[in-house]
This record gives structure tokens, C-alpha cells and sequence, in this order.
């Protein structure tokens, strides 16, 4: 996708706190930064990691034009010296990142960027905007997958997104996140993900009939021909003229039909019924596909009723994640360097929740060797090795009596080096590849982790020696 000048798109303290940095001789000091969120959107067991290629864009661009340093030279608030920073900023950080489509979980640091206290805090709104947006869609898109247990998903919602970016980047999301594609086109163009569709009731409404419409339809696009039944009425009219648009146009060049719609009414009902019909006609191969303010609680309880729809069109409660919009992902200090030596930081809160983990950490996520299944993720500190080896000992961080000691797995940090002294290192994969390692991630959880009622709390501990750590330090700050 072509870069956008996004530079300024950050919340004015960024710049006001490192003008102070610098001011307060802290240009050069070291800081390390995790990003981690707290609470998974819809009571959900996990979520689904994603926006970091857009991270990298902005990152591997990031620089300030003239038109930028002159407005903020214009504030008339800063530093010189710190325009002048500003003026020949190259980007320069560390960071490391689980990749897009992993499964994640609250309290982890999914990313951590470690640099220059200016740069690494400056990016805190675009790191925490790009991951937010994007972890949000990808994890709801997940949810209506799975609740469609197989059945494909098209993604319909460019015209209920919230703005520009909601809809195109919430269609890279939503597929991902599991969708087969989306009828946002400009997707295909930019992504490679499959632009698809229907056709909407004006196309019907515009012909003086509806058969003429249909017949028109499958003429000019006789393969794979969908037609939107519920104009008028589904079972009397629509699928009806469907069948016969079908038989008169379509199987005399050759095809197959390609499904019908149902964009109204009881969905469950009108779909068992179209299907009757469908199979007596001779076309059991005609797919259904349903549509209509739907996620997946409602698709799910449609399967329940027997529903025989085999594509599910979500757009507006996907691309805004309505039932639960707020990816609350946090952008926390966790160390400084001091002449090399890794001071942890931390802070505070009578919520213990909300307590940072400090230091520079690493995330481990523990796979049961005999069904590939993850048990628990550990976040050690960064230069801890948890051998897969010997039993490990994990405990609540929280009510540390609670422990269970696991053995025969294997051990496998989740985390990657992305920028390395700002210099990219990663190799990106395209997101068809991302679509594919999020559904082979998601395998490798347990059954109760992903159920939408009650699931389970998947266990994200500290090492004995992180814990250790935290626990001095929250003690030298009682006293
Ligand atoms: N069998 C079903 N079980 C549960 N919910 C359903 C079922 N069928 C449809 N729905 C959902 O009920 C909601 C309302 O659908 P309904 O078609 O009654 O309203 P509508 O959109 O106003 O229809 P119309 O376009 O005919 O005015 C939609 O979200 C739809 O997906
Ligand atoms: O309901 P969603 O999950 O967002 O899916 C997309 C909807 O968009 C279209 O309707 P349109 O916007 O034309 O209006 P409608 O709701 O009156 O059908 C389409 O027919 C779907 O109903
Ligand atoms: O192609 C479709 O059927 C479609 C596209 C966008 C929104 N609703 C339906």
C-alpha cells in the first residue's frame, strides 16, 4: 500500500514528553516499552494478535518533512534543540513482536520496543492505534468463524466501518482472522485478499420484474451466479424465479448455479425450506448464503435451528466489533538502561491488575508434546531459557500456592526481532500466509479455551525469577 504521512498522527503528549527527555539531558537514555492489553473483547478465552505490518510501514518510514518541523516549530513551545532532534530523526530502536495471527493473551508484552526514550515513546499512539484496530477485528472475524464451524465467511462491511482505514484494514484483519475474503475491492488491489459479492436488491428493483433481473444477471455472469432472493418474497418468488433463471441461462452454457441469498426474515426457516426446494429442482449444489446484521452469536443459534446456509455475509457487527469495540491494548515504560545495566521500572496501582510486570521480558508459550496443545504462556525475564527438558513449575503469579508442575512439552519463545537498531530485520509474510498460521495457532488451543461461554482462563504466569523480581519492587515501593 502506498505510505501515508503519518508522523503527527500522535497524541500530543508523545511530543511534549520527549521535548522534555531531551531538555532533561534524556536524549540518550535507553528505555524499554511493552505493549500488552488486559481484558479480551466479548468474555472471549484468547485473541487474535494483528496490525503489525502497518506498525512496520510507519516505523520503517518514519521521518519528519519541513511542512512537519515548521508546525512544530510554530507551537513556539519546544526546545530548538529538540526540532533539530526531530528534523534528523532516523529511526533507531529495537523491537520485537509476536507475529500477526498469533493467539494472545491479557498481560503479555506482545511487543516491546527498546531505544532512545524519544522514539520509543513517541510511537506509544501508532503502535497502540495499528495493534488495537487491528487485534479487535481479527479476534471478532475469529469468533464468527468458529461460530460458522466450517461454513465460509465473506466479510461485508466497507459501508458501516468507521472511516477509510476501518473498513480496509478491517477487512486485512477480518481475514486473518478467518474470513475468506471480503467485498471491499480495494483489498484485492493493495492485499491480494479475494474481493467477492453478491448483488444488492437495486439490481432487482430496477428490472421490471424479478426474473428479468435474475435472467439478466446469470447472463452476463453465468459462472459461480448468485441471486439475491428476498425482494419480493423468498419462497414464493425468489427462489422460484432463481430455479428458472438457473435452468433457462445457466446450465444450458454449461455451469452449475452458484447460490441464492437471503438477506431477511427467519433465516433459519427460509434456509431449510430454499434447500427442499434447491435439492428438487436438481441443484443440491446451489450453495445458500445468508445475510443480515449478523456475528456469531446469531449464527450460531441459526445452526442450532437446522439452518442450511453454507456462506455467512457479517458486515457491520464485524467491522466494528459492536458488541465489544474496545481493544484496550497499553503501551507501558518497563526498564531503562543505566550505562548498560537494565534497570526495571514499574507501576503501581491498588488495582492489582493493572500492576506492570518491569524489566525486559520474553514470552514463552509451553506446547503438550503429545497433542501439540498449549498449555500456558511464561514471561520470563529476556535472557531466561526455559529448557524443554526438565518439568517446569508453573504458579499463579497471583495466589502462588496454586501451581502445576507440567514435563514432556516444548518450550518455544512466541516473540521475534522485527526492527534492529531501526533497521528492519523481519521477513514479512503476506497475509494469506498470516491467514494460515492464525488457523494452525488457533488449533493448538484447547477446546475449552475457545468456547464462548465461561471459557477457560488460559495461564499466563512469571517466571520464578521475573516474580521474584516484581516482588522486590513492589515492596521497595511500600516502603
Ligand atoms: N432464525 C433466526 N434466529 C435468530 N435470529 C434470526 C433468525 N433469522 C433472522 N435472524 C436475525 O434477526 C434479525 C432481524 O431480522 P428481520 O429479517 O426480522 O429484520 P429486518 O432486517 O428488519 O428484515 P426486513 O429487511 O424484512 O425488514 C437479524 O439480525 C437477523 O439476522
Ligand atoms: O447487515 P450486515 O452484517 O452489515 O451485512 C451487510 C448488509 O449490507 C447490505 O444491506 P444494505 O446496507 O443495503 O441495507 P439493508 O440492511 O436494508 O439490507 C446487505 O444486504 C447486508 O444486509
Ligand atoms: O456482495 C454483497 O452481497 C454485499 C456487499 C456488501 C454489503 N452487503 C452485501
Amino acid at each position: 500500500m502506498e505510505h501515508r504521512k503519518l508522523e503527527l498522527l500522535t497524541d500530543f503528549y508523545e511530543i511534549t514528553m520527549a521535548n522534555g527527555y531531551l531538555v532533561n539531558g534524556m536524549a540518550d537514555t535507553i528505555a524499554y516499552f511493552d505493549l500488552f492489553f488486559r481484558k479480551i473483547p466479548d468474555e472471549g478465552g484468547f485473541a487474535i494478535f494483528a496490525g503489525l505490518d502497518q506498525l512496520i510501514d510507519y516505523l520503517q518510514n518514519l521521518h519528519f518533512t519541513s511542512e512537519d518541523i515548521k508546525f512544530l516549530r510554530g507551537k513556539n513551545m519546544f526546545d530548538p534543540r529538540f526540532i533539530d532532534y526531530m528534523e534528523h530523526l532516523q529511526f533507531s530502536c529495537d523491537v520485537w513482536s509476536v507475529p500477526e495471527g498469533m493467539p494472545i493473551f491479557p498481560q503479555e508484552p506482545v511487543l516491546t520496543v527498546r531505544g532512545p526514550v524519544i522514539q520509543a515513546q513517541f510511537i506509544e499512539t501508532m503502535a497502540l492505534l495499528c495493534i488495537n484496530h487491528q487485534s479487535l477485528i481479527a479476534t471478532k472475524a475469529n469468533r464468527i468463524c468458529r461460530a460458522a464451524k466450517g461454513r465460509k465467511v465473506m466479510e461485508f462491511g466497507s459501508r458501516r466501518a468507521q472511516g477509510f482505514d476501518g473498513a480496509v484494514l478491517g477487512a486485512r484483519a477480518a481475514y486473518i482472522g478467518g474470513c475468506v475474503g471480503t467485498a471491499c475491492t480495494v483489498c484485492e488491489q493493495d492485499f491480494g485478499i479475494p474481493a467477492l459479492g453478491t448483488m444488492a436488491h437495486s439490481w432487482i428493483q430496477l428490472f421490471d420484474d424479478e426474473l428479468a433481473a435474475f435472467r439478466a444477471y446469470a447472463k452476463e455472469y453465468p459462472e459461480n451466479c448468485t441471486l439475491l432472493v428476498d425482494t419480493y418474497n423468498t419462497l414464493k418468488s425468489g427462489v422460484p424465479n432463481a430455479i428458472r433463471a438457473f435452468q433457462e441461462e445457466i446450465v444450458p452454457r454449461g455451469y452449475r448455479p452458484g447460490a441464492i441469498r437471503i438477506d431477511s426474515g427467519d433465516i433459519a426457516y427460509l434456509s431449510r425450506k430454499a434447500r427442499k426446494v434447491l435439492d428438487e429442482a436438481g441443484f443440491p449444489d446451489c450453495s445458500i448464503v445468508a445475510s443480515n446484521s449478523l456475528d456469531e452469536y446469531l449464527i450460531r443459534e441459526m445452526l442450532e435451528q437446522g439452518a442450511q446456509v453454507d456462506l455467512f455475509g457479517v458486515g457491520e457487527r464485524l467491522i466494528t466489533s459492536s458488541s465489544d469495540p474496545v481493544f484496550g491494548g497499553v503501551y507501558k515504560l518497563a526498564a531503562v538502561e543505566d550505562k548498560g545495566r537494565i534497570v526495571p521500572k514499574i507501576k503501581l496501582s491498588e488495582n492489582v491488575g493493572k500492576i506492570t510486570t518491569p524489566g525486559f521480558k520474553e514470552v514463552w508459550r509451553l506446547y503438550e508434546n503429545e497433542t501439540g496443545k498449549a498449555i500456558a504462556d511464561v514471561v520470563t525475564l529476556h535472557d531466561e531459557v526455559i529448557s524443554s527438558e526438565e518439568p517446569y513449575v508453573l504458579f499463579d503469579p497471583e495466589f502462588t500456592w496454586k501451581s502445576k508442575t507440567v514435563s514432556d512439552f516444548t518450550a518455544k519463545p512466541i516473540r521475534q526481532l522485527i526492527f534492529e537498531g531501526g533497521k528492519l530485520v523481519y521477513s514479512r509474510p503476506d497475509v494469506h500466509q498470516i491467514r494460515t498460521f492464525c488457523q494452525q495457532q488457533v488449533e493448538t488451543l484447547w477446546d475449552e479455551v475457545k468456547r464462548f461461554e465461561n471459557p477457560h482462563t488460559y495461564y499466563v504466569d512469571l517466571s520464578k525469577s521475573l516474580w521474584e523480581e516484581k516482588q522486590l519492587m513492589l515492596a521497595k515501593y511500600k516502603r
